[in-house]
């Protein structure tokens, strides 16, 4: 069985592996920023008084670049590069003040933050692979701060610094681990019909989109199909609610089926579903309507001792020859199945062409 793929889902899952989405990864380096580049202003005036002069001017210029960077953040192409730009160079100036000769203690909290930073900005693991060097960088500082191990309470220190890292270090790690579970699982949730499997309504929909967008740069044609079972509140009167739910089921399955891997299906509520039929002439995708409704037709349901048997109706549109917006094509689509529906049903009809039940023919939309 083939299944037809949903670009949304994938679109958002790689979002979703490389940490917060973009919108808050702007916000997010906004902040750091402002903070960090109001601090090295502080920083590089209080180095003036410790007779740091080098250490103060590089601070400002920093500073000046982060004032740019609030500025630009929000509307950068470069997102990826912005980010990678501030942690490396963040996290290379962290070591240089920790390298400093009398640093204070407290400049070696930073080794800390950095896997905080490269995980919530890059994800986990181009900020696994981004922030281990630089933490185990920190920890030989540290070592060479405290002036090798010169006893017991050296020892201590070092012990303190290394077990925290490891500590802070696997706690984001599974900490991102499962936020990406959790994030996949919402996709999947908030994008797919529970009942049949298929794309739900608002993600088919986007999916159209999408398919319009991508057929009018590349100027290929496609297909909207709209499929309505027909009778169905019969099924559901006489057999019961599960008897209908196994249907839609089933019709899904002989659906996705049917189709290749790059068309779509979707539901797109109650026994009413979506199909797009990338590159694909009139006349092919009138055929293949077809012989999906005879399918149909002619398959049976076994629900306990009952078969079910149903037929179904379908309204066909075409990209760009019945309209080059969603809107239009959804509602030529709509009023093709609507006139497969009025003259009878088990039906296939294409806007301009008569609609087709076996070997009667019946008025369709124009
Ligand atoms: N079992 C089941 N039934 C559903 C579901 N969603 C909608 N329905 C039922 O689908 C039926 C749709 O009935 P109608 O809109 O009258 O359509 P129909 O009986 O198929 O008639 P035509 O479309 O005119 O051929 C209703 O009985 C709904 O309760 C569902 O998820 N499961």
């Amino acid at each position: 069985m083939k299944t037809p793929q949903h670009p949304d889902l994938g679109a958002s899952l790689e979002q979703s592996r490389s940490g917060l989405r973009d919108t808050h990864r702007r916000s997010l380096m906004r902040a750091l920023f402002l903070v960090t580049g109001s601090a090295l202003v502080i920083f590089g005036s209080l180095q003036i008084f410790n007779g740091y002069l080098w250490l103060a001017a590089g601070e400002f210029v920093a500073s000046g670049v982060l004032f740019l960077g609030v500025a630009r953040i929000n509307r950068t192409p470069h997102l990826q590069g912005w980010i990678y730009g501030y942690l490396v160079t963040g996290f290379s100036f962290f070591l240089l003040i920790m390298l400093v000769p009398d640093a204070s203690v407290t400049a070696f909290v930073w080794v800390l933050m950095m896997p905080v930073l490269a995980y919530l900005l890059l994800g986990k693991k181009e900020g696994f692979f981004l922030s281990v060097p630089f933490m185990v960088a920190g920890c030989v500082a540290f070592y060479f701060h405290l002036e090798f191990i010169a006893n017991a309470r050296s020892m201590i220190d070092l012990l303190n610094m290394v077990l925290c890292a490891v500590l802070m270090l696997g706690f984001i790690h599974l900490y991102e681990t499962r936020r990406e579970e959790a994030e996949r699982k919402l996709f999947t949730l908030a994008q797919t019909d529970g009942l049949t499997g298929l794309s739900n309504r608002a993600s088919f929909q986007s999916i159209l989109g999408r398919t319009l967008a991508e057929s009018k740069r590349s100027g290929s044609g496609f297909a909207l199909v709209i499929m309505d079972i027909d009778y169905f509140k019969i099924v559901n009167d006489t057999m019961g609610h599960d008897a209908g739910d196994q249907v839609l089921r089933d019709i899904s399955r002989r659906l996705t089926e049917r189709l290749r891997t790059t068309d779509s299906v979707g539901r797109l509520g109650g026994e009413e579903f979506g199909l797009i039929l990338r590159d694909v002439k009139p006349e092919d995708s009138f055929e293949l309507m077809d012989e999906l409704r005879q399918r149909i037709a002619d398959s049976e349901l076994c629900y306990g001792e009952a078969v079910i048997r149903v037929t179904a109706s379908f309204g066909i549109a075409h990209y760009p020859d019945h309209g080059t917006e969603a809107e239009t094509l959804f509602r030529t689509a709509d009023r093709c199945l609507f006139s497969c529906k009025r003259a009878g049903r088990n039906m296939v009809a294409r806007a301009g062409v008569s609609a087709v039940k076996g070997s009667r023919i019946a008025d369709g939309p124009v």
